[in-house]
């Protein structure tokens, strides 16, 4: 599995934490950038994870701000994006399971790096469940469709 990883300025050091994590899980890892701690501006960011979602390129994407909210805010922009903030492993688990989510949002001024692995663990080990879920994530999608 292909995982897009971005962030700013605040959730460089988080992300740098997080991609030896994934690689022990098997995954392959794109890093779409900063690529310093330099202060800059997540929506950079949080687009280019998204872009690389929706075009295939990854399979899922991991996104880290201060709050997790901006770049999340910025990557959901994206047509065919469901990105969730988490803070604790179920909310991570039941938005895969129920909300098919694609994008993972983390703030790194919020979530230490230990619990940020248990979260993307939880994440990454879930499964869209489908069935009366499906109906509303089209629901989602129609609501995308119809802005364009
Ligand atoms: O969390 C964030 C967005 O939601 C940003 O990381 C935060 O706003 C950056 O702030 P600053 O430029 O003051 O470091």
């Amino acid at each position: 599995m292909n995982i897009a990883i971005g962030c700013d300025h605040v959730g460089f050091i988080l992300k740098a934490d997080i991609i030896g994590h994934l690689i022990s899980r098997g995954m392959t890892v794109t890093d779409k950038g900063a690529y310093e701690n330099t202060r800059t501006d997540y929506p950079i960011y949080g687009k280019a994870v998204a872009d690389a979602v929706v075009s295939g390129e990854a399979d899922l994407g991991i996104v880290f701000c201060g709050s997790g909210i901006g770049i999340s805010i910025a990557a959901n922009k994206v047509h065919g994006i469901r990105a969730v903030v988490c803070s604790e492993p179920y909310s991570a688990k039941l938005s895969r399971e129920h909300n098919n989510t694609n994008i993972l949002s983390f703030g790194s001024r919020v979530v230490g790096s230990e619990l940020a692995k248990m979260i993307i663990d939880a994440w990454l080990d879930a499964e869209f469940e489908g069935g009366r879920h499906q109906k509303r994530v089209e629901m989602i999608t129609a609501i995308e469709e119809a802005q364009q």
